[in-house]
Parts: structure tokens; C-alpha cells; sequence
């Protein structure tokens, strides 16, 4: 790398006017010096007027007499052989307008000898190649014009035939490293001195001119011609790689003193604003602690970007006119170059080896390699593995899998075909696995075998709702437990109070003189209930276990039981007579058929025995064995048809008792489901009372018995309470029906009850009868003043006490406090 700062250079343009007073001071080792004096009267405007004399350094003052071969020698040439040693170089030209600018970047056309710095380097970067057979150049050839901001190729070769506006433009793009590529930019690539000026020649041609005021030669934009070369040794990778920007600036006047209007002041002043950007570009290189450069507020600091500050050798030719009139602008522009001497940059090597020579020479290693390692192993190698060394690493890696010696090793040798062979294996075996893991994991996870959500949680009500069920069936049941267990207490206290057989008989007489009996009334029910009560002993099987033992319980507890115990036992008592006189039936009809066998075997006798004597006499005699027979068979006729009158009535009295013992099932039935849903209904009820005491705090977490109106086996036994209570006093204003029907039990019906023999005589056969039993229902017993005389007692004296206590008092407390709501 080579750390230099930008070279710079002035030269001084030939002129036959008045010069301003300066003078050149060069020294050989520490550069040459530029002095400007300007007297005082002369000194207006721009030029401060205080100072008189202007000096500034550069590397070489060339005077007005210096000719181009010397220019060339001092400052083209060095850089020619930077850059065909391998660094980027740029020569740029920075003066006003005249000042020599395009005379010293190209040169002037008179003479051959006024050729300026392009042509010679060119001739002579030719004539350093041929004179440099080891190395190889390759050379290319760009020419830009930057006009208005834009770009254009001089070496298009539409460019003499075309309007500038309708040329391609050249468009600056930058890659990722932040380098400046030009596209429609053409490169040419130039085998000699002639083709490459001929192409500058090109360019020149196409160059645009306008003509100003202040000269006429003068051109408004910037123009960069560029060599690009490429050094290689043959046979060698490396390639050298630099490029060579030779620059002829626009003229750097100030508008305001130019003069310029219209069209040609729009140029001056993009002009004017691209040199202005780089002056802030050239600014901000020389200040130190400047992190950013404005290279990319113009196309030409873009494009001379490696050239200032970068990596390049860069020379700065500042071109000036020494007439008087120009002072001020030469003192410009010397001022500008001395900014620009401050600029530091850092210059490379561009070398950089040749990708397909890269891989050319390594193919060679690797060919001389494998024919090293054939020699020392003694086996030619190809690059693929043959069918038996895959079979057989194929074995080896098997084995190692298999071996369950975790120390075992899989030894493959040095050859990394082998080794690589074996991990791709190794690898595909575990995908292999990998991927068959998934699968069944998948298969677990499969659509089938998962529960929907929906369905879960359905089920879960489901079950929820039958733990509730038993939860309530559980609780039905304890309390029926207690109620039975209650009962068996009071029948044992009641028994050991007992002390005579007379009492114990009045007991049975009341027990059985106040059995209620299954009436037709108590069979009402409408068609809808009966049918539902039917179905519901259809599902009888589908009762749960405790549902059953309820049932169970509940028909030994129900006011029908007895009657229907009764029933049935007469139901059989009947059948069994039925049968009997079925026999007798039977009987009666082989005696007759007997006995016919033996009037007409008598009969046979007779004629047989007529046959033989006179026939008319034996007609007028009678026979008392005939006779007898004859009588006989009346008899058992007559009996047989007595036999079979009883067997037609017993018939029917057991149609009608299987009717009223189907009728009182029905009726069992639907009173134990409205019992049980309505116990059902005291359970949740106690269940909520309770939680809800819980939740507010209630000192009392005992289940309470329901109150008035509501069933329930918390509350007082009503029959017992009838028999234990004094006269008077009314245990408790229940109206719930188990208690009316507890109190059934002791009352009599108002009129005679239909016992089962008399019954089926009578007209409830059609069940059209209503119940016989209205007054003694809850409603009879709460709004009706009945008197002793009206209710009818049973005749045994403590039963008709009792039961006259009760009435009584339930209704002391009914004129206290009402009726009790249905
Ligand atoms: N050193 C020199 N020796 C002889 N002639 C010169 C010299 N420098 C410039 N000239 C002449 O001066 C005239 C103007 O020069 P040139 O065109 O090079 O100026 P310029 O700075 O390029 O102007 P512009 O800014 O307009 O391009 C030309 O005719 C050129 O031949």
C-alpha cells in the first residue's frame, strides 16, 4: 500500500497580454512555489484588497514556455508507471475556462508535438508492453462525458448522428463493497497505440461543444477518459488489475462574471454545482475527524471516488492564465489545488488471482496428489467408490451398530471417500428412524383413536347427571331406613305398653277396621297418567337397584297395599275354586258320557233280545234299568250345568279382580313416581338450603325437615302421631298427601267400602264410579264443620277417640289460622 497525498501541479498558459506580476520559485527537493502580487489599485472585488502578495505551494510550477513533452515527463509518466505497476491512477485538469485544461489532458490539434498527456501515455503504455515480453497487458478503453449531471459515452457510436437528450444514459449503480460501476458505460478493449487514439480520436469527435462568450473552444462538461489495464505473467494466476482516470474538468469560472443567460446559464450553474461538490468532497477529505464524504451528491465525485481519498495515486494539474484580468480566477484556483494537496490517499496493489486459472492449477495438485498417494498406498483411486467397497462398508458400518461394545471401533483407513461414504449412511439411518418414530407417533395421535371434545363433555354431563340421580336415590333410601328403623322402635315401645290380649285384639280390630280399600274412585285416573304409569312399569326393569328397594318399601307403606293383598289372595282363592269345578266339570262330563255308554249298550241288549221275541211287546215293556240310567243322566246334567253356572261367575269375578289388581298397580306406580321425584325435589331442596346457610354463615349445619306442604320422612309420622298425640292436640297442619293418606288409614269411609267379593256385583265394574272417599281427603277435613254425628267412626271405641281428637283439633287450628294452602 502506498500512503501519498494528491500530487499537485500548475501550469502557467502561454500569453501574449499583460501579465499579472508573479513568479515562479522552484526548488528540487521541497517543490516549487507560486507567488501572485497585486497592487493595491488593482485589487477590487473578489481579491482582498488588504493583502499584495499571493504564494502558494505545488509539487512543480510549470511556466508559460513549458512544453508538453515536459509535462508529460513530470507528471504523466510517473503515474503511467504506477498504474502498469498495478495501482489506479488519475490525472485531472482544474482550471477556468481557456486557462489550457483540454491542451494539457489531450492536447492541441495543430501540431503533433502540442499532443498532450492522453495520446502519450497511451504511446507510451504500448510501447512499455512491447518492450515487457514477460507479462501480458490487456487494455480497455472508456470515454465519459458528464453533461448537466448526466452521462454519456463518447465512444457510442451513435453519438455524432444522435441529439445528446436522446442518447443512452450512463447510469451509476453500486455494489455491496460500495464500488462504482457504470452501466452503458462501453468498454474498449484496444490492441495497439492506433486503436486506442483512434477511439480518442472517437471520443473527441462526439465531445460536446458549445460555444461561450468567454471561449469559444471552451467546453462545459466533464470528460473522463480511462485505460484499463491487466497485467498477468503468463502461466501465473495472478493478475494485476489498475485503472488509469485521465480528467478534463469543465471551466471553473464563476457565473456572475461570465455573463451567461438562458441555456448556457442553466450550464454554468450545474457546472458550477458539480465542481462545487467537489470542492465539499475535497473539503471534507482534508479535514480530519470527517467521517462522511459527499460522494454521492454528484456523478462526477461518484465516479472520481477512488481517485480523492481512495485507493489510487492521484495528480492535479491546476491550469491557469496569467493575464491580468484572470488574476483573481488563478488565484482560485490556486487556492482550490492547495485543499486538494491536503487529501491523503492510500494506494494498493490490485492484485487478485484469476478464477480459471485457480482452478486449473489446482486440478493439477490434485492429479499430482493422487498419483503421490497411488504410489505410496500401492491402489489406484478413482472418485467413486465400487460396488464391493460399498457393499462391504455397508457390512462394517452394521456390525459396528450391532456390536454392543460401546468401545468398538469402525476403522475405515485414510481414505476420505470411506469415511464420508460411512456418516452418509450413518445419517440416512438416522432419518430412517427418525422419520419412522413420527409416524407412529402420528398413528397414536390419529383422528380415530381421539375423543372429540364435544363428546367428552357430554359424556362427563351424562355421568355427572347419574351421580346426581344416586346421590338422590341414596338419600331416599336413608331416610327411609330411619323411618323404618323409627317404626320398629314405636312398634316395640307399643308392643311392651301392651298388657292385655284385649287391647292387643282392639289393636288388630282397628288396624283392620280401618284398612283402606281399593276403591274404584282411588283408581281414577286419566287415560295420558294410566298410560304413562303402564309405561313406566314397562321400564320397571330399568329401575336402579335403589330405585327398586324404594318401590318395594314404598308399596308395603302404600294404603292400597292390603286391599291389593287382599285381592290377590282372593284372586287365587278363586282360581283355585275355578279349578276345582273344572274338575268337576270334567268329571261329571265323563260320568255322563259313562252312563250314555251304558243306556245304549242297554239299548242293544233290548233290541237284540226284541229281535228274537214279538217286537211290538217288547216295545210296551219298560225297562227300570233304562230307566235308572236315564234318571241318571238328568242328574249329572243338571249338576254339570249347575257346575258350569258357578264356573261362568267365578270367571268373572276373577277378570274383575285382575282388572282392579291391574288398576291399583297402575295406580302404585304413578304414586310412587310423583312420591319420588317429589322426594327427589326435598333433597336437592335441603341439599341448597344447606349450601346456601353455608354460604351466609348460618350458625345451624343441620339438614332441616321441610317445611309444611313439602313430603318428606324428616316430618312427623301422622298415624303414629294420631295414636300417641292426646285428643286436642294437633301434631303438626300437614297437608302433604303421604299424611292423608297416613290419616286414611284410620278413618272410615263414608260409606260402606267396596270389599272385593261384593264389588264385582256392583256397577264400579265399569270404573265409572268416582271415589267414595272425597270427604275425608284434606280439603273435606279443612273447610267442612263437621260434627261427631257427621263423621262416621268404626264402632271401636279408642279408635273412634282418636280419631274425633283429630278432627278436632285440626280444626281449633284451622279457625286460628286459616287453611293451610293447597
Ligand atoms: N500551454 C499552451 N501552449 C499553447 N497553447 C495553449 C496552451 N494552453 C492553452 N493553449 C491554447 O489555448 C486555447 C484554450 O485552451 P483549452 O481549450 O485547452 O482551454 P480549456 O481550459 O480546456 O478551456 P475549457 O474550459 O473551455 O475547456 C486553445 O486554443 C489552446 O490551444
Amino acid at each position: 500500500m502506498v500512503k501519498q497525498t494528491i500530487q499537485i501541479f500548475a501550469r502557467l498558459k502561454p500569453t501574449k497580454k499583460p501579465t499579472a506580476v508573479y513568479s515562479v520559485d522552484s526548488e528540487e527537493q521541497t517543490g516549487a512555489s507560486l507567488e501572485f502580487v497585486v497592487p493595491r489599485d488593482l485589487a477590487d472585488g473578489f481579491v482582498n484588497n488588504k493583502r499584495e502578495c499571493y504564494q502558494f505551494r505545488f509539487q512543480k510550477v510549470f511556466d508559460q514556455s513549458v512544453k508538453q513533452e515536459e509535462i508529460f515527463e513530470n507528471i504523466a509518466k510517473p503515474v503511467a508507471d504506477s498504474v502498469l505497476a498495478g495501482f489506479n491512477g488519475t490525472i485531472f485538469a482544474y482550471g477556468q475556462t481557456g486557462s489550457g485544461k483540454t491542451f494539457t489532458i489531450t492536447g492541441g490539434a495543430e501540431r503533433y508535438s502540442d499532443r498532450g498527456i492522453i495520446p502519450r501515455i497511451l504511446s507510451y503504455l504500448y510501447e512499455r508492453f512491447s518492450q515487457d515480453s514477460s507479462m501480458v497487458y490487456t487494455t480497455h478503453i472508456s470515454y465519459l462525458e458528464i453533461y448537466n449531471e448526466m452521462g454519456y459515452d463518447l465512444l457510442d457510436s451513435r453519438h455524432e448522428a444522435s441529439r445528446l437528450e436522446d442518447l443512452q444514459k450512463v447510469m451509476i449503480m453500486e455494489d455491496p463493497d460500495q464500488n462504482i460501476h457504470l452501466r452503458n458505460l462501453s468498454l474498449q478493449q484496444t490492441a495497439n497505440e492506433e486503436e486506442a487514439l483512434n477511439f480518442l480520436f472517437l471520443g473527441d469527435t462526439n465531445r460536446m461543444i458549445a460555444e461561450t462568450p468567454m471561449n469559444q473552444a471552451s467546453t462545459r462538461s466533464h470528460c473522463i477518459f480511462t485505460v484499463y489495464l491487466c497485467r498477468r505473467e503468463p502461466g501465473s494466476a495472478t493478475l494485476r488489475r489498475s485503472k488509469l482516470h485521465l480528467v478534463d474538468l469543465a471551466g471553473s469560472d464563476r457565473v456572475s462574471k461570465t455573463g451567461l443567460n438562458g441555456q448556457l446559464l442553466t450550464e454554468a450553474k450545474y457546472i458550477n454545482l458539480s465542481l462545487h461538490y467537489l470542492e465539499q468532497v475535497i473539503i471534507a477529505l482534508s479535514e480530519k475527524n470527517r467521517s462522511h464524504i459527499p460522494y454521492r451528491n454528484s456523478m462526477l465525485t461518484s465516479v472520481l471516488r477512488d481517485s480523492l481519498g481512495g485507493n489510487c495515486m492521484t495528480t492535479m494539474i491546476a491550469t491557469m492564465a496569467v493575464d491580468k484580468r484572470n488574476l483573481d480566477e488563478s488565484i482560485s484556483t490556486c487556492r482550490f489545488a492547495q485543499r486538494v494537496a491536503l487529501i491523503k490517499n492510500e494506494a494498493i496493489l490490485n492484485e487478485e488471482l484469476d478464477p480459471a486459472l485457480l482452478i486449473a492449477r489446482l486440478k493439477r495438485e490434485i492429479q499430482s496428489l493422487k498419483e503421490e498417494l497411488a504410489m505410496v498406498t500401492g491402489e489406484q483411486r478413482d472418485d467413486k467408490l465400487t460396488v464391493e467397497e460399498s457393499q462391504k462398508l455397508e457390512e462394517q458400518v452394521r456390525a459396528f451398530l450391532d456390536d454392543p461394545d460401546t468401545d468398538v471401533t469402525l476403522s475405515l483407513g485414510p481414505d476420505m471417500r470411506k469415511i464420508h461414504y460411512c456418516f452418509s449412511m450413518l445419517k440416512k439411518m438416522f432419518l430412517d428412524k427418525q422419520s419412522r418414530a413420527s409416524k407412529c407417533s402420528d398413528a397414536q395421535e390419529s383422528p380415530a383413536a381421539t375423543v372429540s371434545e364435544d363428546g367428552r363433555t357430554a359424556e362427563v354431563s351424562k355421568l355427572k347427571e347419574m351421580l346426581t340421580q344416586r346421590d338422590n336415590e341414596i338419600s331416599i333410601l336413608v331416610k327411609m331406613l330411619k323411618k323404618e328403623k323409627k317404626r320398629a322402635q314405636d312398634a316395640t315401645a307399643q308392643l311392651a305398653n301392651i298388657t292385655s290380649d284385649q287391647s292387643l285384639d282392639s289393636q288388630n280390630a282397628l288396624r283392620l277396621s280401618t284398612m283402606p280399600l281399593l276403591t274404584e274412585g282411588s283408581t281414577e285416573t286419566t287415560s295420558t297418567s294410566q298410560g304413562r304409569a303402564i309405561q313406566y312399569m314397562k321400564q320397571g326393569l330399568q329401575l336402579t337397584m335403589g330405585k327398586q328397594e324404594a318401590f318395594q318399601t314404598f308399596i308395603r307403606d302404600h294404603e292400597d297395599y292390603l286391599t291389593i293383598e287382599d285381592n290377590k289372595n282372593l284372586l287365587k282363592q278363586r282360581s283355585a275354586e275355578a279349578k276345582t269345578l273344572g274338575a268337576q266339570l270334567n268329571e261329571a262330563r265323563n260320568r255322563i258320557n259313562e252312563l250314555k255308554k251304558q243306556l245304549e249298550m242297554r239299548r242293544r241288549q233290548k233290541a237284540a233280545h226284541g229281535v228274537m221275541r214279538n217286537h211290538t211287546e217288547s216295545e210296551e215293556e219298560v225297562d227300570p234299568l233304562e230307566e235308572n240310567l236315564c234318571k241318571h243322566i238328568e242328574q249329572e246334567k243338571s249338576a254339570y250345568k249347575s257346575t258350569i253356572g258357578r264356573l261362568k261367575a267365578l270367571r268373572t269375578e276373577i277378570e274383575h279382580l285382575q282388572l282392579l289388581l291391574e288398576r291399583a298397580k297402575v295406580k302404585l306406580q304413578r304414586d310412587f313416581h310423583k312420591w319420588w321425584n317429589e322426594e327427589a325435589c326435598s333433597v336437592q331442596n335441603c341439599e341448597s338450603e344447606a349450601t346456601a346457610r353455608c354460604h351466609t354463615g348460618s350458625p345451624s349445619e343441620t339438614l332441616q325437615p321441610s317445611s309444611p306442604g313439602t313430603p318428606g320422612f324428616g316430618e312427623p309420622d301422622l298415624s303414629s302421631t294420631v295414636r300417641e298425640y292426646p285428643a286436642g292436640r294437633d301434631p303438626s297442619p300437614d297437608c302433604s298427601t303421604s299424611s292423608v293418606q297416613e290419616l286414611r288409614r284410620f278413618i272410615p269411609k263414608s260409606t260402606p267400602p267396596l270389599t272385593a267379593v261384593p264389588a264385582w256385583h256392583d256397577k264400579s265394574l265399569d270404573g265409572t264410579v268416582t271415589d267414595l272417599t272425597p270427604s275425608f281427603g284434606w280439603r273435606a277435613l279443612s273447610s267442612t264443620k263437621l260434627t261427631p254425628s257427621s263423621i262416621p267412626l268404626t264402632g271401636d271405641q279408642k279408635a273412634d277417640a282418636d280419631i274425633l281428637a283429630f278432627v278436632n283439633a285440626r280444626q281449633n287450628l284451622l279457625n286460628r289460622t286459616g287453611p293451610p294452602q293447597q
